[in-house]
């Protein structure tokens, strides 16, 4: 049975559309967000399932989801953290050996609401010229959607990693794995980011929270700063805890632990117009001159103009060739180095795997205390 229902942005630009997964929770039955887009071809179940989507809503450019079905291995955390998705095409048959069930069914055993048959092309035009809004879907009338997506929040001001980040410590051992040990703060860490770490030794995962001296305590080999949704000024007690380790341990973050680690260093972090989420944002390597494609998922960024002035040596690694937007940076002499985009490519290009390795090099003691080799 179709179910009609709308989407309408926080600027009052309405979308038909039929819903999808589960009713959205609530009496009003409305599911609200902040609207961003994505632009990968592929990936759906890991980007839905990536708990950096806390409190966005993801609509996907590419019309058609759901064609290759859902599996297990796919998943990129213990549930799904979206508010809710937004495609134009949500494919009736799954097809493909791997999979084991339809999108569909994801969306219901996670509760997370989507609305399909969606003008995406219209609706990504709007968020590139106006920036990422809010906006709300259901059942309901125009006006209420549209009051329910004025009323929406969106990501700022809110701390979400405390909604994502484990309550418990978990360790993640692999049979072969170096005798190591890798503390990994979970803002919201993706379960690729894990493998690939569980690769170089031992991965003892840690709730956002955990102070400097707690993780210090576990003699690490190495920390990782993990992924993880909305403003990173909103988790500032992790900001503190980062900028007490500087110095202290070899350190490597991807994204939020990016933006974080900036933070401790006080630099400043801003926010992007519409962001970049997608598979194939060119990114260039400022010390070899190679360009990567990666796999991104982010609305802030750390600003590269404070750099000069901060007490610690910083430089900018990496730059996004679309916008100029630091992809990475490097705290000099100290063991420490944080990247924007996804080198553990769940989903995208592996073009940037080769930062797990640098990671390995430091905690191995190979590099004089320098980042690259
Ligand atoms: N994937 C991430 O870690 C996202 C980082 C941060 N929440 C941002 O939106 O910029």
């Amino acid at each position: 049975m179709i179910r009609e229902g709308a989407l309408v942005l926080a600027d009052g630009s309405v979308f038909e559309g039929e819903l999808i997964g589960p009713d959205p929770a609530g009496t009003a039955r409305i599911a609200t967000g902040e609207v961003v887009f994505n632009t990968a071809l592929s990936g759906y179940q890991e980007i839905i399932t990536d708990p950096s989507y806390a409190g966005q809503m993801v609509t996907f450019t590419y019309p058609h989801i759901g064609n290759y079905g859902v599996n297990a291995h796919d998943v990129e955390s213990r549930g799904a953290f979206a508010r809710g998705v937004i495609v134009r095409d949500l494919a009736r048959r799954a097809s493909n050996h791997r999979s084991e069930g339809h999108l569909a069914d994801l969306l219901e055993q996670h509760g997370i609401p989507g609305i399909a048959g969606i003008d995406t092309r219209r609706l990504t035009r709007i968020i590139r010229d106006s920036g990422s809004m809010p906006g709300a879907f259901g059942d309901a009338s125009e006006s209420d959607l549209r009051a329910a997506a004025e009323a929406e929040p969106g990501t700022d001001g809110i701390d979400l990693v405390a909604t994502v980040t484990t309550a418990e410590p978990y360790t993640v051992e692999l049979d072969g794995a170096p005798d190591r040990t890798i503390v990994a703060y979970d803002f919201g860490i993706k379960t690729t980011i894990v493998r690939q770490l569980a690769q170089l030794g031992r991965v003892e995962v840690v709730p956002a929270d955990t102070s400097a001296d707690d993780v210090m305590a576990r003699n690490p080999d190495g920390v990782f700063l993990s992924n993880g949704p909305g403003d990173p000024a909103e988790v500032g007690y992790a900001a503190e805890a980062i900028a007490q380790l500087i110095g202290r341990v070899p350190i490597f973050g991807i994204c939020l632990g990016h933006q974080l680690l900036g933070l401790a260093l006080g630099a400043g972090t801003v926010k992007l117009p519409f962001g970049h989420h997608g598979g194939n944002h060119p990114v260039q390597n400022v010390d070899t001159g190679r360009v990567e494609i990666t796999s991104q998922n982010h609305n802030f960024a750390v600003d590269p103009d404070s750099f000069a002035s901060l007490d610690r040596a910083v430089r900018m690694t990496h730059v996004n060739l679309n916008d100029g937007v630091c992809q990475g940076l490097e705290v000099v002499g100290e063991r420490c180095f944080s990247v924007q985009h996804h080198p553990e490519a769940g989903p995208g290009p592996h073009d940037a795997r080769y930062l797990f390795t640098q990671f390995d090099e430091l905690m191995a003691g190979n590099t004089n205390g320098k980042v690259s080799a």
